[in-house]
């Protein structure tokens, strides 16, 4: 009797306590061994630390994805090019291998993952390897691996190393059965696609080590995001970023969706601008640790009239793939953002008109190099 009060009062005291008051001691930690590539006995598992004033020193799994080189890029401008260390398992383009440290990861190798980050004396974590919704669907096991068991090994990574980690999440992770217009941080969650759920797990299983045992888990749900210079890896969203390319290359544009499907939508510096705001925001300012964030919401056919305004003779015909359909008809239509708005002040800064005209921009002038050369 006296053993289950002694245990309950323990069970509660820990979902009472904030994430800053649990103990070091009883961090997961999985012992595996020592690799031969480990660093010496005499150096502390446990010594990484930085004061406010030092730089973080940074990982960023996923990196050669849609969105790492940009983040790497913005956190390199910040906190010097030799902190901040990419990392995938694909072959880096020149342009990426020359312009920073880069360095081969695979999530699911978690004594590699150990490695990296003890020799390198990671302290700050962002965590993008994944398979997004329509490649996931695509093959459900590599996608569960990916998706759920490499982010268990980052979890316990971080914990483990007292790391602040970052974890994107989507619109995916929403469901048919959640509000989709507008869909409010809190709500239903019920998602039918394995990225989708492996997603809402991410939020879960982040936000659990938060309590549980003091991880410093901070996660966005990001829009559809787009941009010029990378190219989607196999998303729902990805007839945003297409239509630009083949707008400028044949004037012709076939989409996958129906030409009414309202997506939330955001522009790549303001995603990455919310990340490491999101960073960098004080732990007091933030009341939850999953925020949705939001610049803008339209349908295919909306996109297409604002691409006509640069491209007037552009042609879109809609050849809808179901799969792909029946997963935006599932998702948020519009995204509330307000808790990010008012808790560390998330402000968008791209609208769609200023996102079509900077993305001809930046492809309009690398096609005329190309045309060059
Ligand atoms: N791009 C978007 O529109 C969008 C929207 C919402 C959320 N997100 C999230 O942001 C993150 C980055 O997205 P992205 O668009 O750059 O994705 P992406 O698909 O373009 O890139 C993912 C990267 O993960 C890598 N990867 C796959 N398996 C791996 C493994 N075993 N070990 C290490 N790396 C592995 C791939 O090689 C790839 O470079 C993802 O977590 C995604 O869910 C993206
Ligand atoms: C929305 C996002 O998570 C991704 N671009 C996808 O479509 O899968």
């Amino acid at each position: 009797m006296a053993v289950a009060k002694n245990l309950s009062r323990t069970v509660s005291q820990l979902l009472q306590t904030s994430g800053c008051g649990c103990q070091a001691s009883i961090v997961p930690v999985r012992w595996i061994g020592v690799s031969p590539r480990q660093v010496t006995s005499d150096v502390s598992f446990h010594s990484v630390s930085f004061s406010e004033t030092d730089h973080p020193r940074v990982l960023i799994t996923g990196g050669l994805g849609q969105l790492g080189v940009g983040l790497a890029k913005l956190l390199r401008k910040r906190f010097g090019k030799n902190n901040v260390i990419l990392s995938d398992i694909r072959k880096p383009p020149d342009h990426v291998f020359y312009n920073g440290p880069f360095i081969y990861s695979d999530i699911l190798d978690y004594k590699n993952l150990r490695e990296i980050v003890v020799n390198n004396r990671i302290t700050w974590l962002f965590h993008y390897s994944a398979l997004l919704s329509a490649i996931g669907e695509a093959n459900v096991p590599l996608a569960r691996a990916v998706n759920i068991t490499g982010l268990h090994n980052i979890l316990d990574i971080a914990a483990e190393h007292s790391l602040r980690l970052f974890v994107p999440s989507t619109i995916g992770a929403f469901g048919p059965t959640s509000p989709r217009n507008s869909t409010p941080d809190l709500c239903i969650q019920r998602p039918r696609t394995i990225y989708g759920v492996s997603k809402v797990h991410a939020e879960l299983m982040g936000e659990y080590y938060h309590y549980r045992y003091g991880l410093d888990f901070r996660c966005l749900r990001y829009p559809g995001i787009i941009s010029a210079d990378s190219q989607p890896g196999g998303g729902t969203t990805d007839y945003a970023v297409q239509i630009f390319h083949d707008a400028i290359k044949s004037g012709k544009f076939q989409c996958n969706l129906k030409p009414d499907t309202c997506l939330p939508m955001m522009y790549i510096d303001d995603c990455l601008k919310a990340t490491l705001d999101v960073m960098e925001a004080p732990a007091a300012a933030l009341s939850m640790r999953t925020y949705n964030i939001n610049a803008m919401s339209f349908s295919p056919e909306e996109l297409a009239q604002e691409v006509k305004k640069h491209i007037p003779e552009l042609q879109v015909t809609y050849n809808v793939d179901a799969a792909r359909q029946a997963i935006a008809d599932s998702w948020p239509m519009n995204f509330d953002d307000s808790n990010a708005r008012r808790d560390w002040g998330w402000k968008h800064d791209f609208d769609l008109s200023e996102l079509v005209t900077t993305m001809f921009n930046i492809l309009g002038s690398d096609s005329r190099v190309a045309q060059i050369n």
